[in-house]
């Protein structure tokens, strides 16, 4: 091949090139070792901007001074001699993803490096967007944390009597497994804590404990309420739709509290999602299906709903695996001056009031009926440490309602002579344990022995 034959070659190698480069659609950027722009297509002056700028011959290391392209991946790919990958930010805030690649030269040595770029700005917002998600994601968490500590906080649970303990010992055992328990019992005696107490020892204990209250929904919310609803299914709904209290139990327990007040139209459809745990959501065609445990709970005697047909016996018998009965206060009055004494501690801590009560304070509550149970007793406890004016509360300091002593309410407490003699020993013997400095002079004033009156104490747990 002569000279002239070498030259034209070249030549139309080189007009090749430009047809290619410029027929190319795609960024392509070739520099020399040394870091010149050998070659250059239209896309990439395009993408940075320079159109108008003769390119050809620039160093790309002046270009990066100029800020046309940081950072460059030129004397990364000399360097490492393979192929290298760098972010770039054009002056328009695109981010690019930048490929150097080596072109070598017959003794190894980098001749060329071909650049070229993808635009990922797009990808990147994705992923500050993904990121901010997960951000928000963890803070949400912390918070369902923090709640969820709140909501099952324990302000101590006070338990004296047997009977309590009796029933603490089976809500324990049934607690390790997912069987179903229905908590009876009046209004304030704890079903509700119970309840939380069963999920806390389980094996769902760091899954959510939803709590529905059946009777607090009204008829015509509660589907929507509690198996959720899809987009447009309402008029006034969420337009995203939203998921149920049933659905938002999934691993957890869910707690139906006031079964009892559930309209017959709803028990069936209750009854169907506790048998299949499947549900649709109120304008859903997708059938859901949720994991949970459930524990329900009333004050209702739910016999004689079903005698009365006001409860479906089939749902009866699905609730009542196990039942647990708690008992009211009146029933197992050993717990009452331990409850008055918690109580007080408590909310002598809470309002920074040192309050005691004396003894004909507690005598009179002692034989009050507690119609409203341990809530009741809180609830009257927070008053008179609140509105006592001295640190003594006396009988004065009581509402009028407590300061008549009532006797026992042996009508509606149904129970037997027996209970209520045990109960009457027990008050009698209090009141001489507080009167009495000694077990001595406690026999004396009784008319028993002393032995006796040790006996009755250790009986009545009287210390
Ligand atoms: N033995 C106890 N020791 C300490 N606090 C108690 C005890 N029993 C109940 N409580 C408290 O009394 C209040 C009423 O209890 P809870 O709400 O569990 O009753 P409930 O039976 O669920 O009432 P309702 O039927 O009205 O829902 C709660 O603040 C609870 O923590």
């Amino acid at each position: 091949m002569n000279n002239s034959e070498g030259d034209s070659m070249s030549e139309n190698h080189f007009c090749e090139s430009e047809a290619i480069l410029r027929a190319l659609k795609d960024d392509l950027l070739v520099t020399d070792s040394t870091g010149k722009v050998v070659m250059i297509s239209d896309a990439t002056k395009a993408l940075y901007g320079i159109e108008d700028k003769v390119i050809l011959g620039l160093s790309v290391y002046e270009l990066e001074k100029q800020g046309v392209f940081t950072p460059i991946v030129t004397p990364l790919v000399i360097e490492k001699k393979s192929r290298v990958n760098v972010i770039q930010t054009t002056t328009e805030g695109k981010k690019l993803l930048i490929t150097g690649v080596p072109v070598f030269d017959d003794e190894g040595n980098v001749w060329r490096i071909a650049s070229y770029s993808h635009d990922i700005t797009e990808m990147v917002n994705i992923k500050n967007y993904l990121h901010d998600m997960q951000d928000e994601m963890e803070r949400v968490k912390n918070e369902l944390e923090v709640l969820r500590n709140q909501q099952m906080k324990d302000d101590g649970f006070v338990v004296h009597s047997d009977k309590m303990r009796k029933c603490i010992a089976i809500a324990k055992q049934v607690s390790e497994v997912d069987v179903n328990v229905l908590l009876l019992g009046e209004s304030g005696v704890g079903k509700t804590y119970f309840a939380k107490m069963i999920h806390k020892e389980s094996p769902r204990k760091d899954k959510p404990f939803i709590e529905v209250n059946c009777g607090a929904i009204p008829e015509s919310l509660f589907e929507a309420e509690f198996f959720g609803y899809e987009a447009g299914s309402f008029t006034s709904a969420n337009k995203k739709g939203k998921p149920g209290l049933a659905e938002l139990a999934e691993g957890g327990t869910l707690f139906l509290d006031e079964i009892g007040e559930l309209p017959l139209a709803l028990q069936v459809k209750v009854l169907k999602f506790i048998q299949e745990k499947q549900f649709y959501r109120v304008g859903g065609t997708k059938e859901k299906k949720v994991d949970f445990r459930l524990i329900t709970a009333t004050n209702q005697p739910l016999e004689k709903l079903v005698a009365a047909k006001k409860f479906r016996e089939d749902l009866y018998f699905r609730l009542n695996v196990v039942p647990i009965h708690i008992p009211p206060l009146r029933e197992r009055t050993s717990d009452i001056v331990p409850l008055i004494e918690h109580f007080v501690q408590v909310f002598s801590t809470k309002y920074k009031r040192e309050r005691v009560l004396d003894d004909a304070v507690l005598q009179r509550l002692y034989v009050h009926p507690w119609k409203g149970n341990v809530r009741e007793l809180i609830n009257l406890i927070e008053r008179l440490v609140v509105v006592s004016p001295s640190p003594t509360i006396t009988i004065t300091d009581l509402p009028e309602s407590y300061q008549q002593a009532s006797a026992p309410d042996i009508e509606t407490s149904k129970r037997s002579l027996p209970e209520i003699m045990e109960e009457v020993e027990k008050k009698v013997l209090t009141q001489a344990r507080k009167q009495q400095k000694t077990t001595v002079e406690m026999a004396k004033v009784l008319g028993i022995s002393q032995p006796s009156v040790v006996r009755k104490m250790k009986k009545h747990g009287i210390k």
